[in-house]
């Protein structure tokens, strides 16, 4: 008599169906694994639940990095959200003295993308929802983690009950005040760090216009992303498809502070972004200023990221970085395509085996997970910071524009050809990290950006190379300059006399 096994699949728990919990369901689903994705809130995509979520971080800029992930693990699902989304080519500064000054992204044209927070996340909960190996449960808040065992502790809040269940592997993508994260600080040595900065931001809504035949209309350039740097904070305008604006009001705590009343609230504006304040009115500005939340900004850093063959967090849950780069969701996202590749290049199986070489594959996968990603991680999330520097401040200086001159011939001069995300996505879906060191001179904010198939660590260390040799440029530059004028000034000062003379 011949006896038939009947494989077990490995069960996965993903905690948090944000935007990378939903992906890492479905990048697992792909691979066998049964998935069970329990998500704190409401079903965002009911009516019921849109009030609690409607107010706070409503669009999101998604570049090259998101893209080629969503492209790795879901492409039909890339090419719809690229289709609902609105191409920013550049920046659009608006100067205090009401003067614009337009600062494309890439030389190429390549753009960053303005999509709708809920419409990404639903989009890919939908996915998620329609693979037949994952469940979602919302309203499914864990509130414990034994990872020694394997198994979880989960509040029901319709039943206002509480169970617990076993997983094989664990995937924390619940944020950045994740449970998964502070479970796993119980038994690994993780090294962690916090830090809040000073500014805090509000959003405030732009209402769309009219145009002669009464249909709503863009008030603003649609193909922008808007800035108005003031220095020690900022206002930024990002398009949404219904032609209204989000902005994002980005100050220290103590200045906002100081505005409590209507008229302050009115007086700051029309002082500082006087045009941003007609196109939003101050009716519609007041009411979103005292309404609003005011969210602090945070900054997170762990390390290990894994425990074990069993756990591992993912997204803001593992690296909260400030949004002035626009890359925390991209480089979630980004997290979720390496993990998969490295499952796939470790060869791990959804399948229980008897010699349990898929512990041991899972294991080092997480590994070298960690050991690769965590430089990435820092490199981004200070570049980040640094961005916010450059978005509130630097981009008004004649001397930025002078290094970002310089900095665009040089690219042009090296000429790299421009590397297509079309032709990276193929390597991109099966390389965790595609080698090769990229050549020739390459803008900071190119590499970033458009260019996922180089990690951020490199683009850091690249650009403070390139950094360095612009600060020496720049002052051969102002020494020749100056150079050119002292001779000019003597080589004239007989005509200069003259003049001086017979005036
Ligand atoms: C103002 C602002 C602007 C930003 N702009 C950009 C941008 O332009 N581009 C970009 O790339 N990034 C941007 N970001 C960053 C981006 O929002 C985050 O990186 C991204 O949302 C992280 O996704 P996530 O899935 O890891 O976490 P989240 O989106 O936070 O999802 C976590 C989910 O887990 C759930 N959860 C939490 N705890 C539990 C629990 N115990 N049990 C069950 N469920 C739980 C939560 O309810 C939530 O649904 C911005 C951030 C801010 C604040
Ligand atoms: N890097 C940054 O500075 C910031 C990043 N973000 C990220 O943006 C994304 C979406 O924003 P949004 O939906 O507004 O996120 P929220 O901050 O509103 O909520 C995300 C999750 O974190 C929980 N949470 C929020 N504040 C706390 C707290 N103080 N202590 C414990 N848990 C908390 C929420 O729990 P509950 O549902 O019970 O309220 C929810 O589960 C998230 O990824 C968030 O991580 C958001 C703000 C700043
Ligand atoms: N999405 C954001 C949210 C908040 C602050 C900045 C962004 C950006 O995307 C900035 C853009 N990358 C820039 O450098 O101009």
């Amino acid at each position: 008599m011949t006896t038939t096994t009947i494989p077990k699949f490995k069960k996965a728990i993903v905690v948090g169906a944000g935007p990378v919990g939903c992906l890492t369901a479905l990048a697992l689903a792909k691979r066998g694994w049964l998935v069970d994705l329990f998500e704190g809130r409401p079903d965002s995509r009911l009516a019921t639940s849109k009030v609690a979520t409607a107010q706070r971080s409503i669009n999101l800029a998604i570049s090259h990095r998101g893209i080629a992930a969503l492209e790795a693990i879901e492409p039909a699902a890339a090419q719809k959200f690229l289709q609902s989304s609105i191409p920013m080519h550049g920046r659009m500064i608006y100067k205090l003295s009401g003067e614009l000054d337009s600062q494309l992204y890439d030389r190429d044209g390549q753009c960053i993308n303005s999509i709708d927070r809920d419409l990404l996340n639903q989009g890919l909960l939908e996915e998620a929802d329609a693979s037949p190996n994952v469940r979602v449960f919302f309203n499914h808040k864990v509130v414990a983690a034994d990872f020694e065992n394997k198994s979880m502790t989960i509040r029901d809040a319709t039943s206002n009950s509480e169970f617990t269940t076993d997983f094989d592997l664990c995937i924390g993508a619940d944020g950045s005040y994740s449970v998964i994260r502070r479970q796993m600080m119980r038994v690994v040595r993780m090294n962690y760090q916090q830090e809040y900065i000073k500014d805090e931001y509000l959003e405030l809504r732009m209402p769309a216009g009219r145009d002669r035949n009464g249909e709503p209309t863009f008030l603003l350039d649609p193909n922008h992303l808007h800035i108005w740097p003031r220095h020690s904070f900022m206002l930024i305008a990002l398009p949404n498809k219904d032609k209204t604006f989000t902005c994002t009001l980005f100050a220290p705590t103590a200045e906002l502070d100081r505005l409590r009343s209507a008229d302050c609230i009115l007086a700051w504006f029309k002082l500082y972004f006087p045009d941003a304040l007609r196109a939003i009115g101050d009716k519609s500005l007041v009411k979103d200023f005292m309404t609003n939340p005011r969210s602090p900004l945070i900054c997170t850093k762990s390390n290990p990221y894994h425990y074990k063959d069993r756990a591992i967090i993912l997204g803001d849950a593992a690296h909260s970085m400030v949004p002035f780069y626009g890359q925390g969701l991209n480089a979630g996202l980004e997290d979720v395509r390496i993990l998969s590749t490295l499952l796939d290049e470790e060869g791990v199986s959804s399948i229980s085996d008897p010699q349990n070489t898929h512990d041991r594959r899972l294991s080092t996968v997480l590994q070298r997970y960690t050991d690769t990603r965590h430089e990435d991680l820092i490199a981004i999330s200070d570049l980040a910071m640094n961005n916010y520097v450059e978005m509130r401040h630097s981009v008004t200086l004649l001397s930025y524009l002078f290094r970002k001159t310089l900095d665009n011939l040089l690219y042009a001069i090296t000429a790299p050809e421009m590397v297509s995300l079309a032709s990276l996505i193929p390597t991109l879906a099966t390389v965790p990290y595609p080698s090769g060191k990229p050549k020739g001179w390459l803008p900071l904010y190119t590499m970033v950006t458009f260019r996922p198939d180089i990690n951020y660590a490199t683009v850091k260390k690249k650009a403070a190379c390139q950094s360095s040799i612009l600060t020496g440029l720049s002052w051969i530059g102002v020494s020749v300059l100056g150079a050119a004028g002292t001779w000019l000034v003597w080589s004239t000062r007989g005509m200069l006399l003259d003049y001086l003379h017979n005036n």
